[in-house]
């Protein structure tokens, strides 16, 4: 028997381009194949910093969306606050990272791509916004990192030494098996949303895909 094909893995496949300019993206093969710009690569620490200070509070609302909202509450908030706590050791992670390339975060003003980003995820904790729509969003948010930087780790990558921290911050194992975990949420949300919510769901889904592209093309010297 055939197993059945998650609404995750037929977004995935239906949207594949886009999906791949999101986790294959110039900035990230530049890492792999060890010819990055380390100045693109000080623009996204910085601008990453930022963009993680605007994320806490956005999954602190889909942790609240998950207790009031969710039919396996207990799993999710658990699983949410994993997330949360991996952000905590990020925010100190990046301004060791920082201190380190001699990145200034204290003068770093967001750019536009940052900006706009940002405030779409202000949008989404509005208590209008679904829990299916937003947690589709911390999912991909979560993933495209993952895939992206995982990706620099495979065999055959030439990633500089002084880069492969950054990637196993979120190419590890750990970290993969925690968005499998949002996946799983994810799907069993769609599973019982109406068309409504899941036609809204797969829109953000693109959303954050686009949102991901700009914000690699901002690193790599876009606006
Ligand atoms: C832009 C962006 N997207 C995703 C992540 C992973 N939390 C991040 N740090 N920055």
């Amino acid at each position: 028997m055939e197993a059945k094909i998650t609404a995750t893995e037929t977004w995935r496949r239906k949207h594949r381009l886009l999906h791949a300019g999101a986790t294959r993206h110039p900035f990230i093969r530049g890492i792999r194949d060890g010819n990055i710009d380390i100045s693109a690569f000080k623009t996204w620490l910085g601008q990453d910093y930022m963009f993680v200070r605007a994320f806490v509070p956005f999954v602190a609302s889909v942790l609240t969306k998950a207790w009031k909202g969710s039919n396996d509450s207990d799993n999710d908030v658990e699983v949410i606050l994993g997330g949360m706590a991996a952000l905590n050791d990020e925010i100190s992670w990046f301004k060791r990272e920082a201190s380190k390339w001699g990145v200034q975060l204290s003068n770093i003003a967001p750019q536009k791509a940052n900006q706009e980003y940002c405030r779409f995820l202000e949008s989404l904790t509005s208590p209008e916004v679904e829990y299916t729509v937003a947690i589709v969003a911390f999912w991909v948010i979560e993933t495209v990192y993952q895939e992206s930087f995982a990706h620099c780790l495979e065999d055959g990558s030439k990633t500089p030494p002084e880069l492969k921290e950054t990637c196993q911050r979120w190419g590890n194992e750990g970290f993969g098996e925690y968005c499998n975990s949002l996946g799983k949420i994810v799907d069993r949300q769609l599973e019982k949303a109406s068309d409504d919510v899941i036609s809204k769901a797969e829109a953000t889904f693109l959303q954050v895909l686009e949102y991901e592209v700009d914000f690699w093309n901002m690193s790599n010297g876009g606006t």
